[in-house]
């Protein structure tokens, strides 16, 4: 539905970093009533365009033209005013209040808290396919609600233009065809939305018009009812489209990580994980597939040694490690790629270098074992013997020199696009700052991989890099527990697939033989979304 006046123009807008040029001459129009879809390699600076165009960052240079009104956006208030609202990946609702509890914090003004508020939001639910009930508690609400909720919430502030940042990274094939619908009847009625995302398909499915960024500005546009997916990474990262197939089977014989009937249960007496049994061998990738929330994080946290099951055991190979903790299972060589990069992987105010030593802080090359004799002089082990006395104190201790190199070749390895390794890693974009984590986790040549989400927020390019590294691991005998919401990922990489639903496992499947519509049926009990 093409308009006299655009919905959004962006015009020559730069914003710098220091060291980093962000944005630099970036124009964009979008189309009133379009769908538009932004895609870019990581770091080529689409969330900064897109906090630019919800007033979370002032641009240095440039205009924004909202309906034809030329605008300055100080923050996300002005930005909602000006008829602009953004959807986070991390949604923030609050789970102790209802949907309408939600929807009228702090717009107490607009429809008032009682049943006009009530009305509006009907209204909204029903005219847009949201199915929100204003009553229900928001703890109850999945995923898929939960955003529909969040996307409500924006129109329910007057919001014209509607920023979605990777909306589809948590939703299953059924959820996401689901949500498509509702986009499609927000444009119906006017509305535009800007969608960032990595998945290519998707995009061409549903976007009207797409821009491609690469480093900082936009480079073109492309037609969805034209190009093709491989023309689009083409366009963005210069390459040929990676597929995540690891080829022949490397599953061996020996397992490496047993877990027997291990329930886990809360302080509220209700179980987190039932009686899951599985094996990794040598080799393996094994898959888990579940719709967010079903009990995949309870189930890394217990065999990374952060919650202790209930009942049941866990072996890593010929030992029993249910009750040991999460240092002396690194020790023993797992590495972890958690889910929340934010909240356990790195230390945002700290250098990439520094980073590298988190989690590993009692390894090579992160630290070094030292021992100083009477006259206070210090060497290392190599050296004991040749010393006249016998050392007094030996310890260890940071290598800055060890985990400087390292983190030098982690960068070269996986590609993570910084300015040095003194940067701290805040000022990564988030797909370089998962690429610093995976290149990290998989240092030292661990013996099981227990990574969530290992490809989340990382463009193709990166994605074939990372799944490359995994694959050749796997042939040196690495186990793997990979746990993703991309299920191409998940079935590509894959040796087997099991489906967690409400803590339990219900279902094996042979990634050989698999659809993502069947495993997108298993996931939500039987029905789709
Ligand atoms: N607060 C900041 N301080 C310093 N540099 C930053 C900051 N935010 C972003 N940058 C830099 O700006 C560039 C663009 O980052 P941006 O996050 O916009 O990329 P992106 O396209 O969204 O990437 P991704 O797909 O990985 O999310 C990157 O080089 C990044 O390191």
């Amino acid at each position: 539905m093409p308009s006299a006046v655009d919905a959004v123009q962006l015009r020559g807008i730069g914003k710098r970093f220091p060291g980093v040029i962000a944005n630099h001459d970036v124009d964009l129009t979008i189309r009133a009533g379009t769908v538009h879809a932004l895609i870019g390699e990581n770091g080529a600076g689409k969330s900064t365009l897109m906090k630019i165009l919800y007033g979370v960052q002032r641009p240095d240079e440039g205009t924004i033209t909202i309906e034809g009104k030329e605008v300055v956006l100080k923050s996300p208030t002005e930005a909602i005013e000006a008829g602009v609202g953004m959807v986070f990946q991390h949604f923030m609702l609050a789970d102790n209040l209802t949907v309408l509890e939600n929807m009228v914090l702090g717009a107490e003004k607009l429809h008032g808290i009682g049943d006009g508020a009530r009305a509006e939001i009907r209204r909204i639910s029903d005219r847009f396919g949201f199915d929100l009930d204003p009553d229900v508690m928001v703890e109850k609400l999945g995923v898929a609600a939960r955003q529909r909720l969040e996307i409500a919430k924006v129109l329910y502030r007057g919001a014209r233009v509607i920023i979605l940042d990777e909306p589809t990274a948590v939703l299953v094939p059924q959820e996401v065809d689901a949500l498509f619908a509702n986009l499609r009847e927000l444009k119906d009625a006017g509305n535009s939305v800007l969608f960032i995302s990595h998945k290519l398909d998707e995009v061409l499915d549903i976007a009207d018009d797409i821009t491609v960024m690469r480093r900082g500005t936009t480079v073109g546009t492309a037609d969805p009812r034209t190009a093709t997916k491989h023309e689009l990474a083409e366009l963005m990262v210069g390459s040929e489209l990676p597929s995540p197939e690891t080829g022949e089977s490397t599953v061996t014989d020996v397992v490496e990580l047993s877990l027997t009937d291990i329930t886990l249960t809360d302080e509220f007496g209700r179980n987190l994980l039932t009686d899951v049994s599985l094996d990794i061998r040598r080799g393996e990738v094994l898959g888990i597939a579940g719709v967010e929330g079903n009990g995949q994080a309870e189930l890394v946290e217990t065999i990374m040694g952060m919650r202790i099951p209930t009942s049941g055991t866990i072996r890593l190979g010929d030992k029993d490690v249910t009750e040991w903790h999460t240092r002396k299972l690194r020790e023993a060589g797992i590495g972890y790629i958690p889910e929340d990069r934010h909240r356990h992987g790195l230390l945002l105010d700290a250098p990439l270098w520094e980073n590298r030593i988190l989690g590993h802080q009692t390894r090579p090359p992160s630290v070094k074992r030292m021992w100083f004799n009477r006259k206070g002089t210090w060497f290392k082990r190599k050296n004991a013997r040749e010393q006249t006395r016998p050392p007094r104190v030996g310890g260890m201790w940071i290598n800055r020199k060890g985990a400087r190199k390292d983190t030098e070749r982690i960068v070269r390895d996986y590609d993570v696009r910084a300015p040095g390794i003194d940067t701290p890693a805040r000022a990564l974009s988030g797909g370089n700052q998962q690429k610093l984590i995976v290149g990290r986790e998989m240092s030292g040549d661990p013996v099981l991989l227990i990574a969530s989400h290992p490809t989340r927020g990382v463009d193709v390019g990166a994605q074939a890099a990372i799944w490359d590294h995994i694959k050749r691991a796997r042939r040196k005998g690495l186990a793997v527990l990979l746990i993703s919401a991309d299920l191409d990922e998940l079935i590509g990489l894959s040796d087997t697939i099991q489906v967690i639903l409400r803590g339990r496992l219900v279902g094996t499947f042979d990634p050989s033989t698999v659809t993502p519509q069947d495993l997108g049926t298993a996931m939500t009990g039987g029905e789709a979304a």
